[in-house]
């Protein structure tokens, strides 16, 4: 048989075989129920937008069908012909939809006009690529412009990419319905209101005490354990790295305030594998969510098998947790007894176990995570700056004379520099750091003058615009005092472009709680303990000077934006107060 013929046939085959997988996979993405998982024609903008084009896949989808049928009978031909011809001939046939897809996204898509990297207009590869490394919010910044696409009133909704992260049945995270969203949130906004709040208070103290004792032992006869100050500082610990750390109190603090449970992760190492697992999944998710394509053919499970792993280990003890609690019943005043209560105003019925599973690895994902990232960031900053630090401790030491007066309440408040360290660590750092998109309704919308079609999903990063020049100078720098009104440096009214907690009806349920808890967490560990960035692992938790992707500032927190954020450090080492302070 003559060489040539054979190659020309196994190229035939290998082209019509390329083309038979991309027609079927542009049928799975053009299916509407699926299309959650539709990437294809993407088109990223400097805003970081992206539009879904049901026709366009419909158009290619058709092409790779017809040439799929007739290509036996082309290549047929192509192979009796000579080099160069039997590779042309087929190759330019392929290259015709190719071409087309890229003319479209580059001149005709309804987002075409909005400036962006060719990588991002092409496809999701981008957004997954920066996913998987989790500098998603330094790459969005770097394409940042700003849009008001939240507030009430907008034609938007949770776009599509948000179902990747349900498990069973959308949680009122993840609902796109409205209607649904808005009562399911309506039940659980009872439990995370001020008076909700202000009953979590004491077991929000006893988790704090119990870390105060792990991070620095108390020195015996001078502490009686009560509201006395010991008569000398005692020694420094060791260094603890705080990511861990605040992630285990968090933890501990939400299973508390949802389930009635604490799994005791300050003091005890049994369970402190569930926020580690947690973290794990996490990533692969985030990946998906930005490149949908990567599900295609369970490629994401074959790459991320440790995320899968991961996934598995903590649903396995949320569904415990929930059949464990679902045993005892409700009447403990928790965030689940509120669940189990609710009843649905249309058909009166009660949530069904999988609604209760989802909302419940939705309080632990969104509340535990999310305020352990701000906590850690706060003791980074604060360690690398004692005249911050210590103004903030003198704060606080003035304020509550004993520990027992450390409360929630107005006297809390009068804390401005505590407030307005939160408030700068929240900008910096922010636990939520990427974009969360929006869809846009049937009808379309315009944003800013500008108009957006159906289906397109529209993003302003968080971590970007907290981070634009214009509304914050020096936006890199840990300037608590650009929150204090008299002392504000820039004289800027920077309220609207600080959206940590996103706006509009999807904003953030916990902000109240996250807050309050922080602030009380903060307040009780400023007065019974010194703190001190650890000399020897004073750069973990920085950027390195020659970092890639925005990873190069040694001064900055650095996140791993997976949905929400892993880190590192900082590595801090503390000390009981002493009387001579
Ligand atoms: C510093 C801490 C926190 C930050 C910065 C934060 C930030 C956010 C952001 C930006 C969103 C919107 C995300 C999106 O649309 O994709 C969100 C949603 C949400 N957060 Fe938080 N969060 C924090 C703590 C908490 C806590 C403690 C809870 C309590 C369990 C909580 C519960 C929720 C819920 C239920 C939603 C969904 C709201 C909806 O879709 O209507 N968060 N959060």
């Amino acid at each position: 048989m003559d060489p040539t013929s054979s190659l020309t046939q196994t190229v035939v085959a290998k082209a019509h075989e390329a083309v038979g997988l991309a027609a079927s996979l542009l049928d799975t993405i053009s299916d509407p129920k699926l299309l959650s998982l539709q990437d294809a024609v993407s088109n990223t903008s400097e805003a970081y937008s992206s539009v879904q084009s049901p026709y366009w896949d419909w158009i290619l989808s058709t092409i790779l069908k017809m040439w799929h049928l007739y290509a036996p009978k082309v290549l047929e031909v192509a192979a009796r012909v000579s080099p160069p011809w039997f590779i042309s001939i087929p190759l330019l046939l392929l290259s015709v939809p190719l071409i087309g897809y890229i003319i479209y996204q580059l001149y005709f898509h309804p987002l075409a006009k909005y400036p962006g990297p060719l990588w991002a207009k092409l496809s999701g590869s981008r957004r997954g690529y920066h996913a998987w490394l989790g500098d998603l919010h330094y790459d969005m910044w770097k394409c940042h412009q700003k849009y008001d696409i939240y507030s009430h009133g907008k034609n938007m909704q949770k776009s599509l990419p948000y179902l990747v992260m349900v498990h069973n049945t959308p949680s009122t995270f993840t609902l796109i319905d409205k209607k649904e969203h808005a009562w399911k949130k309506r039940i659980l906004s009872q439990k995370f209101s001020d008076s909700a709040i202000r009953s979590y208070e004491p077991k929000v103290l006893t988790l704090v005490d119990r870390l105060c004792d792990v991070l620095c032992p108390r020195p015996s006869e001078n502490d009686s354990g009560e509201s006395a100050i010991p008569q000398t500082k005692s020694v420094w610990s060791e260094p603890f790295n705080m990511a861990t750390w605040c992630d285990n109190l968090f933890f501990d603090l939400m299973t508390t305030v949802v389930f009635g449970e604490c799994f005791d992760l300050i003091r005890s190492p049994w369970y402190r594998y569930v926020p580690e697992a947690l973290a794990r999944s996490n990533q692969r998710v985030s990946v998906i969510v930005q490149w949908p394509m990567i599900a295609f053919r369970r490629l994401d499970k074959k790459l991320f098998k440790d995320s899968v792993h991961g996934r598995k280990e903590f649903l396995r003890f949320v569904h415990n947790l929930v059949t464990d609690r679902l045993t005892r019943g409700a009447g403990k005043g928790d965030v689940f007894s509120g669940l189990l209560d609710a009843l649905d105003p249309t058909t009166g019925n009660k949530l069904s176990r999988d609604e209760i599973v989802a909302e419940s690895i939705l309080m632990i994902v969104a509340g535990s995570d999310t305020s352990s990232t701000l906590l850690s960031s706060i003791f980074f900053y604060l360690a690398k700056d004692p005249q911050k630090k210590e103004r903030l401790v003198k704060e606080i030491r003035s304020c509550f004379p004993t520990r027992d007066d450390i409360h929630l309440g107005e006297k809390l408040n009068s804390c401005r520099y505590l407030q307005a360290c939160i408030s700068e660590c929240l900008r910096l750092a922010p636990p939520v750091a990427s974009a969360p998109f929006r869809e846009v309704s049937p009808g379309g919308a315009v944003v800013d003058g500008h108009y957006l079609p159906a289906g397109a999903n529209v993003g302003t990063g968080i971590y970007s615009i907290q981070h634009n020049e214009q509304y914050f100078p020096h936006p890199f720098e840990f300037i608590p005092e650009r929150w204090l009104e008299k002392e504000n440096p820039y004289g800027i009214n920077q309220t609207e472009a600080h959206v940590p907690f996103s706006i509009g009806p999807r904003a953030c349920l916990g902000k109240s709680l996250a807050v309050t808890e922080v602030s009380l967490l903060m307040a009780y560990i400023c007065w019974m303990l010194d703190f001190e960035i650890a000399e020897s692992l004073k750069d973990v938790g920085g950027g390195t000077k020659n970092g890639r992707h925005g990873r190069h500032r040694p001064g900055e927190y650095q996140l791993y934006d997976h949905i929400t954020s892993a880190r590192n450090g900082p590595w801090i080492k503390f000390r009981r107060r002493g009387l001579e302070f």
